[in-house]
């Protein structure tokens, strides 16, 4: 069939707005017609070609809602017209890690997804003749797309899914690396730097948690007011101190912040974030995602002194038992959505999606179809 789509034919270029052919699903895979989408970081930084398992042409979009079209051969957990999520982690059931109750990285798809292609090693995309790769094993940015039956997760058809398409990444990402990555308790301190969408659903979490101090750090300002309406109790700009971000910070609390959460893709923010972190029990949270190339450093001291470092996945959320109760949560007013939706637009404006993020004007811009 044919489809409209919102192609990346290189790094660094902007997305063509072309009419692509995709293939029916195979045995195991499901056509979904994507309703919305949302715009996320790492779109911008895998079409940057910082990516090290950037693949062109591709795809790009991991951040969708739809609606299943057509299921292929064995598929038994979706039907046509059921309302899903594309899960970019997907939750086989089956395999070590699903199994192994301590994490939600799920291997089933992965060595293929990491390629751009489907479980089968083949993709279902091309445009005049020319293969196309997958992206995260979403590409939300076509209107059709087909996923594996691992990676997506049925949701209530009453559903907005112009929000809760947020929680195919980014707010889920925010808010279960609060809970089920840090487990911040009452009263905890929290500390997160970088109050885009997903530091934004981290302060979320946070005060979900209960969390005592909820300390927003960004060096743009304008993301304050926002942060403030979603719990946090202080809100920093380390450019206006002479001294680095993390002695303001122990300076603020004392011996440091119970938990931090780096939320921006920066390896000297994330040495700053674990060095925030309270001696003996501090632990920070890698969120952000950095490019080929680029490592952490710290002292051993600071570990050695009782801080951790950890990171997070998709907020360690198993998409599809999980984020099926976290669509209910929203719709109940429980999670927040609707604040995170600071641009709509359609598919052929979505070059401007990107404009706006990396200028700091938008949170979340979600594109229909
Ligand atoms: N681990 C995971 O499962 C996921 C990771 N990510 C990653 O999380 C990061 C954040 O994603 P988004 O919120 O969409 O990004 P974003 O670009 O919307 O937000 C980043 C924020 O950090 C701020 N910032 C930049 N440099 C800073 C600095 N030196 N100090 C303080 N603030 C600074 C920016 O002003 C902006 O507000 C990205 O690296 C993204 O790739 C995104 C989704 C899931
Ligand atoms: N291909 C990238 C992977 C970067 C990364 O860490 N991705 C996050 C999700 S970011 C979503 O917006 C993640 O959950 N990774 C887990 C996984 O299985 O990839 C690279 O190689 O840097």
């Amino acid at each position: 069939m044919k489809s409209r789509a919102a192609v990346a034919f290189g790094p660094g270029k902007p997305l063509e707005i072309v009419e692509i052919d995709v293939e029916p699903p195979r045995k195991g895979e499901v056509l979904i017609k994507i309703t919305n989408t949302g715009v996320c970081h790492t779109d911008a930084f895998t079409l940057s070609g910082d990516d090290p398992e950037g693949l062109f042409p591709v795809v790009l979009g991991h951040e969708g809602a739809g609606i299943v079209v057509e299921v292929g051969e064995g598929v038994t957990s979706v039907k046509p017209g059921d309302h899903v999520i594309p899960l970019y982690t997907a939750e086989c059931g089956e395999c070590l890690f699903c199994k192994s109750g301590k994490t939600n990285l799920c291997v089933a798809v992965r060595a293929t997804q990491g390629k751009g292609l489907m479980p089968d090693g083949t993709t279902r995309f091309s445009y005049n003749g020319q293969p196309l790769y997958h992206y995260m094993g979403c590409s939300t940015f076509s209107e059709y797309t087909v996923v594996a039956e691992v990676s997506l997760a049925k949701i209530n058809p009453d559903a907005n899914p112009e929000h809760v398409c947020l929680l195919g990444c980014g707010v889920t990402t925010g808010i279960g690396a609060v809970h089920n990555t840090a487990k911040v308790q009452p009263g905890d301190s929290v500390a997160i730097f970088g109050l885009g969408g997903i530091g934004l659903a981290a302060i979320q979490g946070a005060r979900q948690a209960k969390a005592g101090r909820i300390i927003a750090i960004d060096t743009n300002p304008a993301k304050f007011e926002l942060a403030r309406t979603f719990g946090a109790t202080e809100c920093i700009n380390p450019k206006d101190f002479e001294k680095p971000i993390h002695e303001v910070l122990i300076e603020m609390t004392g011996w440091g912040v119970d938990h931090t959460f780096e939320c921006i893709g920066n390896v000297n923010v994330m040495r700053s974030a674990l060095e925030a972190a309270h001696r003996g029990w501090g632990q920070s949270i890698v969120i952000g995602v950095a490019g080929a190339g680029k490592e952490i450093s710290t002292r051993p001291f600071q570990l050695v002194t009782g801080r951790t470092w950890k990171g997070s996945a998709f907020g360690g959320v198993k998409g599809r038992t999980q984020l099926p109760g976290m669509v209910e949560d929203a719709m109940k007013g429980e999670i927040d959505l609707a604040p995170f939706v600071t641009h709509t637009m359609g598919l052929d404006d979505i070059n401007k999606a990107f404009d706006l993020m990396h200028e700091g004007k938008s949170i979340r811009t979600v594109i229909h179809y």
